[in-house]
């Protein structure tokens, strides 16, 4: 049976600011890779996190056409698969970390290409072409060659091209990745502004927190080509139900029969020796890598039963302990810092 998930919810459709339009919903069967069921309303947007290989790249595939999967698209209540849809007749933008910007052609062109391709005459579509490049601020940019722009510009063009032909998908696969920080964080705000006004479904693959935190109106979260939680942001950053999320949002998550038990690393306490307390609350461990973060030094521990866990703890405590990579430590978490909550599949009913 495929996982389901329900994205889109009533707040997604009333949230200020967002323009609604066609829906989505597909039942994805890709053997071995993925096998997951979305439904998403007009105008949300739907940050996609996993693991490597998790088959976050195969949905965005099967979605638009290129990957060949067995199951359902429905957008807009129209069937994109039954009779199937040839992947040009898709009203799909697509975003991806490597541009895939036509390097022949200048940026304007490369934009108007898919306004063309959509039976747009040339000198409109040249027009429409150059008012989306404006919209991106790199209006001035129109002449150039893919070659000829910057990272963070090309990805821009990209984002234009995707937009201007008023997709009904627009499917994002980690467009921030490979830029700088300070050029993907701009990125990111002025992409927020245009997802705001975009009446279809986005779908923005992700491995920064970040993304999903301020982009999103809902996170899908797969997991071995299955769906390992959905919700809010919010709900999913609170309470990961995967490992990778945990570590993604900077939380621990142990499991502990039906129930996960997450805290945050501040709330770690280091010593040499044994500790009192519950069982529940140590470990013995081996620190793994030990990092600065932000004013504190982040470590990375394995305990005895093969769980990561991180804790935070001071520069002067890290050299008073003697933490090195190797070194046998003791952690131990006070009760009130730790919350429980089911280890369900779903936080949404
Ligand atoms: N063309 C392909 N043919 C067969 N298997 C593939 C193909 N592309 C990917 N896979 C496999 O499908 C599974 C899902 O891969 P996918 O690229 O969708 O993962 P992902 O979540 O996008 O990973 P990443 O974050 O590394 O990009 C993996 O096991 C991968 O090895």
């Amino acid at each position: 049976m495929a996982d389901h998930l329900v994205t889109g919810s009533e707040e997604a459709l009333s949230g200020p600011g967002r323009a609604t339009g066609p829906g989505l919903h597909a039942r994805v069967r890709v053997p071995g890779r993925l096998d997951a069921e979305v439904t998403a309303a007009g105008g949300s947007v739907v940050a996609v996190i996993g693991p490597n290989g998790a088959g976050k790249s195969t949905l965005l595939g099967a979605l638009a056409g290129t990957t060949a999967m067995a199951g359902e698209v429905e957008v807009g209540g129209r069937s994109w698969t039954a009779p199937p849809l040839a992947v040009r007749h898709r009203r799909v933008g697509l975003v991806f970390q490597d541009q895939s910007l036509f390097p022949h052609l200048s940026a304007l062109e490369n934009v108007a290409f898919g306004l063309r391709a959509r039976g747009r005459a040339r000198t409109p579509a040249r027009a429409r072409a150059q008012e989306w490049l404006d919209r991106l601020g790199v209006g001035e940019l129109a002449a150039r060659r893919p070659r000829q722009l910057s990272g963070g510009q090309a990805q821009r063009v990209a984002i234009a091209r995707a937009l201007a032909t008023e997709p009904e998908l627009l499917l994002l696969d980690e467009p921030f990745s490979g830029l700088d920080v300070g050029v993907a964080t701009a990125l990111r705000i002025e992409l927020a502004r245009h997802l705001a006004d975009f009446a279809g479904v986005a779908l923005l693959v992700t491995h920064h927190a970040l993304d999903a935190l301020t982009l999103a109106d809902e996170v899908l979260v797969l997991d071995g080509g299955r769906v390992a939680q959905t919700g809010t942001p919010r709900d999913v950053a609170a309470h990961p139900l995967t490992d990778h999320v945990a570590r993604l949002v900077g939380l621990n998550v142990v499991v502990d029969a039906d129930t996960n038990r997450s805290f945050p690393p501040s709330a770690v306490t280091v010593s040499l020796r044994a500790p009192e307390g519950s069982a529940r609350n140590r470990w013995r461990a081996s620190v793994l890598s030990v990092v600065p973060h932000g004013d504190a030094v982040r470590l990375l521990a394995r305990t005895d039963g093969a769980q990561e866990l991180i804790a935070d703890v001071t520069p002067e405590a890290a050299v008073e302990l003697g933490l090195d990579p190797g070194r046998e430590v003791w952690l131990t978490v006070k009760e009130t810092s730790v919350r429980t909550y089911p280890r369900t599949a779903s936080m949404r009913p």
